[in-house]
């Protein structure tokens, strides 16, 4: 990208800039290819974080379908992240996992976890995993809370095979009236569902697969402990990335955390053929990118304290402006043939299209995405019958207590001292965009028009060609929409 004027000497956030457009001769939206230039080659350049608020199975399955990538975060025990990449490996790249109830349970509790995916109903199945009906929260709207699913169901199901293909699960459902297909094996047992919105989606995105055909997840690794132990844990969980992770990712101990991770890694690959990228952070600087290349690093995560959850900047009066933290940190990568992600601070698509802009090969997302239906919380109501859920930092008392869990309560306590993130906070679900895939199709049509005004057919060339202007604060107010009059 290149500026409209002079590259300023001072350092600019997503809010202090704008793209002009240039003449192109893209003549549709949809040609633009959004494949991330990252190395990984995910077919949406969209990372869901390493947070615990934010990304487990649901969000992992839901993003790679997608084309994107979710990273558990290092919190997690690796037996248990283990079995949830197991279950994201076994799930189909085409239909949604469905939530399942057996006909005796109860409304209430059907309800409840109508409400963990967006597709809105919960398929009522035997011992066997036959299909047996549909439960939609107006079905139930009527019934007590103790009625049981197999008494307010909807029998009347649309069944298609799991080989049926997304535009013909379109036409049935429209020409029938109905809202989800339920895809069954040639044994009749469930195998995922798929509304009209998602078999929309299904022409639009391609799933983000290994090499198996299978969707794809990372995992995230802290720099203390037996770093070779987690590592090789997250390789054999079947871990398709490994991201390096800490706060201050310029750091020695970083530096020879990274080296011990890239040997298991390459061990790893020696062993089984298969080649997994180490992404390491959180950087700001051309001299971080280095050392952190130099020690192995794949890809480098840019960005200390722009995250919604982050205290970091008023704690420490550390950290930089994202926007000019990614394109330094990306033009220094990009020297060295490597890329790197974009990580915090996006709260609008537009965010996306500048952080692409600047040069990095995917964007990582978290507390936007923490307030959608796939994020790991329960999905919570507040006074006026607003739906939300719980945030918290990973820096923050509450992530940290966790983290220690096995220390002493010595250094329980000590640790907690440290604290740089929200221990607490609200995630309201968009109403008009509660679920993760409705964000992503918001960010990815954004970014793909942003493409279409620079020219671009592709993220390289969209990186190449943008040009980019510095905008005062009612520069950047002017382009808010209003939703009254002035
Ligand atoms: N992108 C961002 O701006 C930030 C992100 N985070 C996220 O929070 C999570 C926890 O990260 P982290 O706090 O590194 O936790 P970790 O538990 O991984 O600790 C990191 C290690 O680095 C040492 N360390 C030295 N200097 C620092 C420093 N300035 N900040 C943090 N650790 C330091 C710590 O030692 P000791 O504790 O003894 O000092 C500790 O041993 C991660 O997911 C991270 O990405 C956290 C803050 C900022
Ligand atoms: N300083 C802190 N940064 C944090 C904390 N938890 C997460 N993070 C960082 O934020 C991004 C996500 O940013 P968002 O704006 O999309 O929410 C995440 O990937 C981390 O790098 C924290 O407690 N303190």
């Amino acid at each position: 990208m290149h500026f409209l004027d002079q590259r300023p000497s001072y350092d600019l956030t997503y809010n202090d800039v704008f793209m002009v457009p240039s003449r192109s001769n893209v003549a549709s939206r949809l040609d633009v290819d959004l494949t991330s230039a990252d190395g990984l080659a995910t077919p949406t350049p969209l990372v869901a974080a390493n947070m615990t608020a934010v990304s487990g199975r649901r969000m992992a399955e839901t993003m790679a379908r997608r084309g994107g990538l979710a990273i558990y975060p290092q919190d997690i025990p690796s037996e248990v992240v283990a079995a949830s990449i197991g279950k994201v490996k076994a799930a189909s790249p085409v239909f949604d996992i469905a939530v399942t109830v057996s006909p005796d349970t109860t409304v209430g509790e059907t309800l409840l976890l109508i409400s963990k995916r967006s597709h809105g109903v919960a398929v009522v199945i035997d011992d066997d995993r036959h299909v047996l009906g549909l439960v939609s929260p107006q079905d139930a709207s009527s019934s007590d809370r103790f009625a049981q699913a197999k008494d307010v169901m909807a029998s009347d199901v649309t069944r298609v095979t799991s080989d049926t293909a997304p535009a013909d699960v379109f036409a049935l459902l429209s020409e029938q009236h109905q809202e989800i297909a339920v895809a069954v094996d040639p044994a009749g047992r469930l195998v995922g569902v798929m509304t009209m919105k998602g078999a929309l989606r299904s022409g639009i995105y391609s799933p983000a697969l290994d090499d198996q055909g299978r969707l794809r997840a990372g995992v995230a690794v802290g720099i203390n402990g037996d770093i070779q132990a987690k590592v090789h844990a997250a390789l054999n969980a079947q871990a398709d990335v490994i991201v390096m992770d800490t706060a201050h990712g310029h750091q020695e101990k970083m530096i020879s955390a990274l080296g011990r991770a890239r040997e298991a890694r390459d061990a790893f690959t020696a062993e089984t053929g298969r080649h997994v990228l180490i992404v390491a952070g959180n950087v700001v600087t051309a001299t971080g990118c280095d050392d952190l290349i130099d020690a192995g690093a794949d890809i480098l995560k840019v960005g200390v304290g722009p995250g919604a959850m982050c205290t970091t900047r008023m704690q420490t009066g550390v950290g930089r402006p994202q926007f000019s933290a990614v394109l330094e940190c990306a033009e220094a990568a990009r020297e060295r043939g490597k890329a790197v992600w974009a990580d915090g601070g996006v709260r609008h698509p537009r965010d996306v299209a500048l952080a692409l802009a600047a040069g990095a090969g995917s964007v990582m997302i978290g507390s936007w995405f923490a307030g959608t239906h796939e994020s790991t919380g329960d999905q919570l109501t507040d006074h006026q019958g607003r739906s939300y859920k719980e945030s918290f930092g990973m820096a923050s008392a509450r992530a940290v207590r966790q983290r220690t869990r096995e220390q002493s309560a010595y250094q329980r306590a000590r640790a907690a001292m440290f604290e740089e993130g929200i221990s607490s906070s609200r995630m309201y679900l968009d109403p008009r965009r509660p679920g993760v895939e409705d964000l992503i199709d918001w960010i990815t049509s954004g970014v793909r028009s942003s493409c279409t005004y620079a020219g671009a057919r592709s993220l390289p060339e969209f990186a190449d060609r943008a040009v980019v202007g510095v905008q005062s604060g009612s520069g950047f107010e002017e382009g808010r929409p209003l939703d009254q009059s002035w």
